[in-house]
């Protein structure tokens, strides 16, 4: 079981509340004036991953405190919870067990008392199987021709890490075309259906439930489609594969469970691209590249599981976060990564954080009385800058950011890479350090205004800095690299977890919507007003039925 400490009455939290009012006296420009070494000592590097933490409102204090917050909320147990396969995700009953699909340590993971490595060793295995039939060529379609296109269709955790990843990694890619389709919206399987040939695609239906109203649809859609080109149902089994932990359905839909990889529960939907849900990762890149990409992640897993929280990122990027939501009121958490590559990064974060920890009763089944998870978003530098760093910069609100950036391009064409990374650096050093009134007056000064235009813009043109930001500076997008990042910041949303006393692994919050649309759906058939709902529901149906054949 996981610890129940409410981190508000901890000693730390006490003696941070009054350390808030002190680091405020101060900005984190005179914090680096103060101390030569402050890059040296809140910085450190792991698996060519630079992590650079100094342009943050903290200072000596500041992390020694919320590391004893870490100690006072039994971080280390709950760590130690996890990695043991304890059924930590105590509202479903089940262990958290992510990090076993990409255990290269030979050490066993038990679940219920059985070694789950042999069947994740079977499973990978059969992955790698079958990706090598697939792109070798020597797979064949109904009518004897090679795959050319792969459309995997799932949503949530069974789309938006392979998404995230095939296109973060698309350097490494091979022939095949992966197309993914997540929407229910009719637009999403349609515009996708144009573009393949039924005789030389393989479709994947993900879905960990294989229940998932949205995959289901798109799924049997896919299958008419196929048959209606000509195909017959015995050439499903060539042209159709389930990646599920439900074989019963699985085999109903009419997939060869043959041509099923099978997960366990105990891998959460927003934490699966290392199980048999990273098929069209290991499609698109190979599955060697695949391979890279979990051990990468083990590297993260070992460096959590073993690291002290002085040195450990995911704690204290987690911890960061913690000071900056429950101490300043940050609402959000942007995540800006400098790679347009990683284009959807952020986007798979929002699941994984808000989906973790998007929590408003503690694991007493208790209200909280403090905020938990951020709001999650971002988009890739440069574009970011010319759409929201207005407000970042100047905004009422403080925004903590993650910027993430290559050292080496994967496409080094004349001067682009050098632009992009010194926008890269300008823009934490702009954040932090801001413009003062006087460095304005000066410029506009030089610029010829008169002192009554002077008068009028300085104000607008000032910039207050103490922005806090963290540097995440990697030496290159690798497979290995990518899964020891994404690793990283799936640990980091376990710390805030434990810390906020919430259960991170279940998704309850989910299923209300789920529901009422299930009762809707039939209330949609006929033309029929309906009444059976709140004046606005019944409004903006009844003005549906009304449009939707006009
Ligand atoms: O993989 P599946 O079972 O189809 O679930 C898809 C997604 O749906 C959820 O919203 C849960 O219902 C996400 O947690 C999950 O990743």
């Amino acid at each position: 079981m996981l610890p129940t400490i409410n981190f508000t009455e901890t000693n730390a939290y006490k003696y941070l509340a009054d350390h808030f009012i002190a680091i405020n006296e101060k900005n984190i420009k005179q914090l680096f004036e103060e101390d030569a070494e402050r890059f040296e000592k809140f910085s450190t590097i792991f698996n060519d991953i630079l992590l650079d933490y100094s342009k943050n409102r903290v200072d000596d204090t500041t992390i020694a405190l919320l590391l004893q917050l870490a100690r006072e909320c039994k971080l280390d147990e709950a760590i130690k919870a996890m990695f043991a396969g304890e059924a930590i995700n105590q509202t479903e009953d089940r262990a958290v067990l992510h990090t076993a699909l990409r255990n290269f340590s030979g050490k066993p993971v038990l679940v219920d008392g059985k070694n789950v490595m042999d069947d994740v060793h079977a499973v990978l295995d059969k992955m790698e199987t079958f990706s090598n039939q697939i792109i070798s060529g020597n797979w064949k379609g109904y009518t004897g021709k090679a795959i050319t296109d792969v459309v995997n269709i799932g949503i949530g955790g069974s789309d938006l890490g392979p998404v995230m990843v095939t296109e973060a990694l698309k350097a490494y890619k091979n022939h095949l075309t992966m197309h993914f389709v997540s929407n229910i919206d009719g637009t999403h399987i349609a515009e996708t259906l144009k573009t393949v040939n039924p005789e030389t695609t393989l479709f994947l239906v993900a879905s960990k439930t294989f229940t998932t109203q949205e995959t289901m649809t798109n799924a049997l859609t896919a299958k008419s489609w196929f048959l209606d080109k000509g195909a017959k149902e015995a050439d499903v089994a060539k042209h159709f594969a389930a990646l599920s932990t439900n074989a019963k359905d699985v085999a109903e839909f009419g997939i060869d469970t043959e041509n099923m990889f099978g997960f366990w529960d105990w891998v959460g939907g927003r934490y699966s691209l290392w199980s048999a849900i990273g098929m069209p990762i290991a499609l698109s890149i190979g599955f060697d590249n695949f391979k890279a990409l979990l051990k990468g992640a083990h590297a993260a897993d070992e460096h959590f599981e073993n690291t002290p929280f002085e040195n450990n990122i995911p704690v204290i990027l987690g911890l960061l976060g913690v000071w900056y939501i429950n101490f300043f009121d940050a609402e959000t958490q942007a995540i800006l990564p400098y790679d347009q590559y990683m284009h959807r990064f952020a986007a798979y974060f929002q699941q994984g954080d808000m989906e973790s920890n998007g929590k408003h009763v503690d694991r007493n089944g208790k209200e909280v009385t403090y905020e938990t998870g951020p709001v999650i978003w971002g988009e890739p530098g440069t574009n970011g800058q010319h759409a929201f760093y207005q407000l970042i910069h100047q905004g009422t609100r403080l925004i903590p950011c993650d910027f993430i950036a290559p050292a080496q391009s994967l496409n080094p064409i004349g001067e682009h890479h050098p632009i992009l990374l010194s926008n890269f650096f300008a823009q934490t050093e702009a954040l932090m350090n801001g413009k003062t009134k006087e460095q304005v007056i000066e410029e506009l000064k030089k610029d010829g205004k008169s002192a009554e235009e002077i008068e009028k813009l300085a104000p607008f043109k000032t910039f207050d800095g103490n922005r806090p930001t963290n540097s995440i500076l990697l030496k290159k997008v690798t497979p290995e690299s990518l899964g020891t990042l994404i690793a990283l910041y799936e640990h980091k949303i376990f710390v805030q977890g434990i810390i906020w006393n919430i259960f991170s692994f279940d998704q309850w919050g989910v299923e209300l919507g789920k529901q009422l649309a299930k009762s809707i759906l039939p209330e949609l058939k006929d033309d029929e007003p309906v009444h059976t709902h709140d004046a606005s529901t019944n409004g903006l149906i009844n003005q549906y039925k009304n449009w939707r054949n006009s």
